[in-house]
């Protein structure tokens, strides 16, 4: 059964007594040319392990299930799980459906009990937009034996994934996309691909999660000097690197030292400058 067509989805929410739910991010892609870019993007490989976060309908799981070795879904809403057994589990017994909120899901204890010894698992999603800023942190910051993530965000978060120093779209989240992983646009999305309609465009970001951090600098105070510095992006970053507590003359002299003029600010910066800061404040403290 293809899934990609609006009338097949309508008639198989109809008959489970289900609307497509705003507050959940629900907009169910019937679009399958960008089923096939997404799939593309990941590159599955027959032995490999998939995440989907958000599997709604089980449009995007199909084909995951029938390019992977296995595919391990988190779904919110229960009326969606039971769908999903009709859809997918029904016809790929290597599809398991998880339900609950994947903010919330111990992805380490799923993955390591899924995942066979020294393998990563590949994310792919459709992801609801409500959340994907802190999901996609998540799937960042927790150290997960994960080798890429492909996942559909809002256009506008995909452009801040992946913009250079300098501009607006430069921020936090571009900094921790780009330290964790190489990301790349693949494919910009029109609301016409999914049913309903989103309000805005979307696009697929590919992101291949790197094996070593591509800057030196200890983590953690890493993204402290890049939180306080976008913390308050219209200040010099020698004012708003004070917020970490150092007097403004360590400050100044810990850009000065990394080559960074002290009334530069954070937009500014690019990962390898945030590094040399964050040694020079932090080397003498060990952190
Ligand atoms: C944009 S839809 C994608 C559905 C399907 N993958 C597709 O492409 O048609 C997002 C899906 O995420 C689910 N969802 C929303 N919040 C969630 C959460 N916190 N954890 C897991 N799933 C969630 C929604 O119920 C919905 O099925």
């Amino acid at each position: 059964m293809d899934l990609a067509s609006p009338g097949v989805l309508k008639a198989i929410m109809a008959r489970h007594g289900l609307r497509p739910q705003h507050r959940l991010g629900q907009n169910f892609l019937i679009d399958g040319r960008v089923l096939d870019a997404i799939l593309a993007a990941a590159a599955l490989a027959p032995d490999d392990v998939v995440l989907e976060i958000g599997p709604g309908l089980g449009t995007l799981t199909q084909r995951l299930a029938a390019a992977a070795g296995r595919v391990l879904c988190i779904e919110l809403d229960r009326g969606l799980v039971e769908v999903l057994r009709e859809t997918v589990v029904a016809s790929y017994p290597n599809v398991d459906v998880v339900h609950g909120d994947a903010n919330r899901v111990d992805l380490h204890k799923l993955l390591s009990e899924r995942l066979p010894p020294g393998r990563k698992a590949k994310v792919v999603a459709n992801l609801p937009y409500y959340v994907t800023t802190p999901l996609v942190m998540r799937l960042l910051e927790e150290g997960l034996p994960l080798e890429s993530i492909v996942v559909m965000v809002q256009r506008e978060v995909a452009e801040r994934m992946v913009a250079p120093p300098g501009g607006k779209d430069y921020g936090a989240l571009s900094v921790a996309v780009q330290y964790y992983t190489e990301p790349a646009v693949v494919m910009r999305v029109s609301p016409a691909s999914f049913m309903p309609q989103p309000e805005v465009e979307s696009a697929v970001v590919r992101m291949r999660v790197r094996t070593e951090p591509p800057v030196a600098a200890p983590e953690r105070a890493f993204f402290r000097v890049v939180k306080a510095a976008f913390g308050q992006r219209r200040k010099s970053l020698a004012n708003a690197l004070t917020s970490l507590g150092f007097p403004k003359d360590v400050v100044q002299a810990a850009l000065l030292a990394a080559g960074i003029e002290p009334g530069r600010r954070g937009e500014s910066l690019s990962l390898e400058e945030f590094a040399a800061v964050t040694r020079n404040l932090y080397s003498a403290e060990g952190a």
